[in-house]
């Protein structure tokens, strides 16, 4: 199928029947030829009420295109015989919009989603997609099918900087680049035009399309600056009535029109002839309901922003994108959107709207209001959301064509009743808009020149200039070594935790110090740091496998100062590291960096195989995304006071679970970055089993294979004792050698994975199985955890101390092994429920007089917590409290940490 335009007078439109001219009555000319003053072509708003095609004539001069209802067409040569392949009605409306659109080919499908499906059948397998970071729910829906089922590469990028797209655009790789701007809900703005331009010489044959649902071509033609395809819902303005759903493409090359129209035919999901009619109508009034509607969300727009809520709307001179779009687009739209600073003062407000209605879309004649987090955005990932900076407390106004000021008042009113008071009477707002928009002067109701201050969202909201984290240690009960090589481990954190405290400077600098790794400690100017070295991660996008060597070796040659080189600071080097490496790759351009100090201690034994790195790493991950504004932690708080609103009675849990573990998740990748930095190659479960807390079963993602965590509850009530050998030892050095000797005796390395793997195996079944005797289970899970030392030992990972550990637990009847990497460190000792006090006393003191520190626990316990420090404590309170922690003796840290307040949990 191609754009009618191109089309030859079809005869089935009945043309012959038509009078000819000559039998028209006609007009007396004048003699000469008159002047002829050349015709401008019409504009805009004539052109969407003038549907003409003259190249195809209904028979009767109908002033409306008849709906041609028929599903096939009768004879062999006329120009239809099939709806799914091409319809009359249909055929109209896409002249009409390749005519409004500027373009040489349009199309009309079942829905924006249906044109977005048909444009991406354009890729194939091995393809990359570079795509905006802010995009609709269902586009990144279908984005992310294209790419765990068709193999296709997406990155998501913020596209409000062309800098970001430029080193993803790879030639003979990008194929597409998925654009909206202004976007949805957010109301970023891309510089289509610049983006295009750069796509365009960075990869030839990639395809620039634009999604330009928010602004209908009356507003923009991104086919005019550079774009090869642009797709509309016509679901929104270009029907304007909410009363059928609609897709819409178009482009200008004949090549992409071709197979558009192929693939279109071919899937059959091209417009109905009823919902071709009512579209064809729907643009009839396009430009008029949009003048309306984009001047009430001017006024709206200014109402709130002189309320005090941080406002979203290309057509207030604050927004930052303002510029690029107005050279882009002739009017800012009638869609905006705004925070409130609290999740259940949103939903009030969007619950005590009346004339608002509450739905998901936009661009009807009627005003909707949402909450895009819990309506059109849903289907986005929690934590995806957060990393993109999609506030859960967002709402959305798409605002329609009834009068201003009721719309207003009705706002008024809904923030009232959600609890904000308003001076009365509401001083008013004088200030005209700020972009020149089209159609009727907008008429000022209110007049005032400064903001309210009470309304003052960012001002009302605690600033948590302190945080508090920790993250527990972990003990590994089968497959440590193993889980490196892909095999599974199951693993559970224990009561011993690292602790930090991060504070907010004003200084431009950005400090560490560590109490633990004899009170080391250092202050960097910001500016001094290696930022050349940095490529910043945009949020939402992961790290990738590898370390970024460049920063790497930055970090080692220009910003570790010479102390940790020192004998007494040999710990130190790998924990700075780490620290800086995650400060600076969290950097985002265009945001201040944050100037805050670190500091932090453990009550784990350090080094010893309790994943004393890993708990570190997750209190460096968590304050980095707090301080960088990367995660919504303390999003929790709100959403537990959300469902003590909506259910009569709330179970104290004292903030266990208040962290949803998608949220956990980001800090976890992060977590497992900066392990990376300190081990070399770890598999992950450390970081995993510290930041999700519980009990798992982990397999890393090996050589292609699926890796995951799975929950395990079994182990709650299991006693163990964990003996510290007080041997020190390097975790990084043990997994190379481990993974050295596995080389060296491939057969037999493969054979021990695979009994590994099988003690892995078993054990998760017994812990996950509620019926097996209990006896049972601690009988099997000792006999399981004899087994595996055994396959450690001969894998190099034991020691002489643990060697001595298992032989006098062994006296007694019961289990050990080596837990973590090994090589000194920590083993581990099932205790049975049977096992006497007594004998339990005398082991303990026999393993003190050997040399060793042992401590009985249970495992299980929560993982990551956060507390953020409520109020905006004096730079001599801040002093104080950091003294404190730094001062308060270990074995009372983790009591003084609890008493300091609200903690919330994963
Ligand atoms: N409280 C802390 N303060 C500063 N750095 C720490 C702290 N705890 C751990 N680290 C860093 O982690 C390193 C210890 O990591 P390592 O992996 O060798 O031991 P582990 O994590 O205790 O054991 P395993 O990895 O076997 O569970 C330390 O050398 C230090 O760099
Ligand atoms: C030795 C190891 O398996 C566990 C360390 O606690 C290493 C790792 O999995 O990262």
């Amino acid at each position: 199928m191609s754009s009618i335009s191109r089309q030859n007078p079809p005869e089935s439109l009945g043309l012959s029947a038509y009078p000819s001219p000559t039998s028209l009555p006609t007009l007396s000319l004048p003699d000469s030829p008159a002047s002829s003053k050349p015709r401008r072509a019409y504009r805009f708003s004539t052109k969407c009420a003038t549907v003409d095609n003259p190249e195809e004539k209904d028979q009767y001069g109908s002033s409306s295109v008849p709906i041609y209802q028929t599903a096939t067409f009768k004879g062999l040569n006329g120009r239809f015989d099939y709806t799914r392949s091409g319809n009359p009605t249909r055929s109209h409306l896409q002249h009409h919009l390749a005519k409004i659109y500027s373009a040489q080919h349009a199309f009309t499908v079942s829905s924006g989603m249906a044109a977005l499906d048909v444009i991406t059948r354009l890729l194939k397998a091995g393809d990359e997609v570079i795509a905006g970071d802010d995009l609709y729910g269902g586009t990144n829906r279908l984005l992310t099918y294209l790419k765990e089922h068709n193999g296709v590469t997406v990155h998501h990028v913020d596209t409000t900087d062309p800098e970001f797209i430029l080193p993803l655009v790879k030639h003979g790789k990008t194929a597409m680049v998925l654009l909206e701007s202004p976007t949805n809900p957010l109301l970023k703005i891309a510089d289509l035009e610049l983006i295009a331009n750069y796509v365009h010489r960075g990869a030839p044959d990639a395809l620039v399309v634009v999604d330009n649902t928010m602004m209908s071509p009356y507003l923009q033609r991104p086919l005019e600056i550079g774009a090869d395809i642009v797709y509309d819902s016509g679901t929104k303005y270009l029907s304007g009535h909410h009363d059928l759903m609609a897709g819409v493409i178009t482009c200008n090359r004949e090549d992409i029109g071709k197979q558009i129209g192929f693939i279109i035919n071919a899937v059959g999901n091209a417009l109905s002839p009823f919902d071709s009619f009512l579209l064809l109508r729907g643009i009839k009034t396009l430009a008029i309901r949009m003048d309306r509607q984009q001047r009430s969300a001017m006024a709206v727009a200014s109402f709130l922003d002189r309320l005090g809520f941080k406002v979203h709307y290309p057509g207030l001179k604050n927004h930052p994108g303002k510029g690029i779009h107005d050279r882009l687009a002739s009017g800012p739209g009638a869609v905006l959107s705004f925070v409130t600073g609290d999740v259940a003062l949103s939903e009030r407000i969007v619950g005590a709207t009346r004339l608002w209605g509450i739905s998901v879309s936009f661009g009807a004649v009627n005003s909707l209001i949402s909450m895009p987090c819990v309506m059109s955005h849903a289907s986005i990932d929690p934590a995806v959301r957060a990393a993109r900076g999609l506030p859960e407390d967002l709402i959305r106004l798409c605002v329609g064509i009834e009068d201003p000021e009721d719309l207003i008042d009705d706002l008024e009113n809904a923030i009232v009743e959600a609890g904000i008071t308003l001076p009365s009477p509401l001083p008013s707002i004088a200030e005209p808009p700020s972009t020149p928009i089209r159609g009727e002067p907008w008429a000022p109701r209110l007049s005032l020149a400064a903001p309210l201050p009470l309304m003052d969202m960012e001002k009302r909201k605690p600033t948590h200039a302190h945080w508090f984290v920790s993250a527990p240690g972990k003990v590994i009960l089968f497959g440590e070594h193993a889980v490196v090589h892909g095999v599974t481990a199951i693993g559970a954190c224990v009561d011993l935790r690292c602790y930090a405290l991060a504070s907010h400077r004003d200084d431009g600098k950005v400090s560490l110090h560590l109490p633990d790794l004899n009170n080391w400690r250092h202050a960097w100017d910001i500016e001094s740091l290696p930022w050349d070295a940095v490529t910043p991660t945009r949020v939402g996008e992961d790290h990738g496998p590898i370390l970024d060597a460049r920063l790497m070796d930055a970090i080692d040659t220009r910003a570790l100062p010479d102390t940790v080189n020192l004998p007494q600071f040999l710990r130190a080097k790998a924990a700075v590291t780490a620290f800086l490496y995650i400060y600076m790759i969290l950097r985002q351009d265009g945001k201040p960096k944050p100037s805050f100090n670190f500091v932090t201690r453990s009550t784990l034994p350090i080094g010893a195989g309790l994943g004393s790195s890993a708990s570190y790493s997750a209190c460096v991950a968590s304050v980095n995304l707090i301080f960088a504004r990367r995660t919504s932690l303390n999003e929790p708080v709100r959403r537990r006071l959300n469902s003590e609103a909506a259910i009569s009675y709330v179970i104290k849990h004292d903030g266990r679970r208040a962290i949803p573990s998608e949220v956990a998740e980001e800090v976890n990748k992060w977590a497992f970055v900066a392990e990376k930095v300190m081990h070399g190659n770890p598999s992950g479960v450390d970081n995993t089993v510290s930041v999700h807390g519980g009990a798992t079963a982990y397999k890393r993602a090996v050589n292609g294979a699926k890796g995951g965590m799975d929950g395990l509850h079994g182990f709650r009530s299991v006693k163990f004792l964990l003996t510290d050998s007080q041997v020190p030892r390097d975790t990084k050095k043990l997994v190379a050698n481990v993974g050295l000797a596995l080389k060296q005796n491939p057969n037999r390395g493969a054979d021990i994975l695979d009994s590994i793997q099988a003690i892995s195996t078993e054990g998760f079944r017994a812990l996950s199985d509620p019926e097996i005797p209990r006896e049972t289970l601690l009988n099997g899970l000792s006999k399981l955890i004899k087994q595996n030392h055994a396959f450690l030992k001969e894998l190099g990972a034991s020691h002489i101390s643990l060697e001595e550990i298992c032989e006098l637990t062994d006296e007694f009847g019961l289990c050990t092994k080596l837990t973590g990497a090994g090589g000194g460190g920590c083993a581990v000792t099932l205790i049975p429920d049977d096992f006497y006090d007594d004998s339990l006393k005398i082991l303990v003191d026999k393993l003190t007089e050997a040399g060793y520190r042992p401590y009985l626990t249970t495992v299980g316990g929560s993982g990551l917590g956060v507390y953020p420090v409520v109020g905006d404590p004096s730079p001599e309170e801040r002093e104080e409290l950091k003294a404190a922690f730094v001062e308060e003796p270990r074995d009372n840290l983790a009591k003084w940490a609890e008493k300091q307040g609200g903690w919330l949990y994963v």
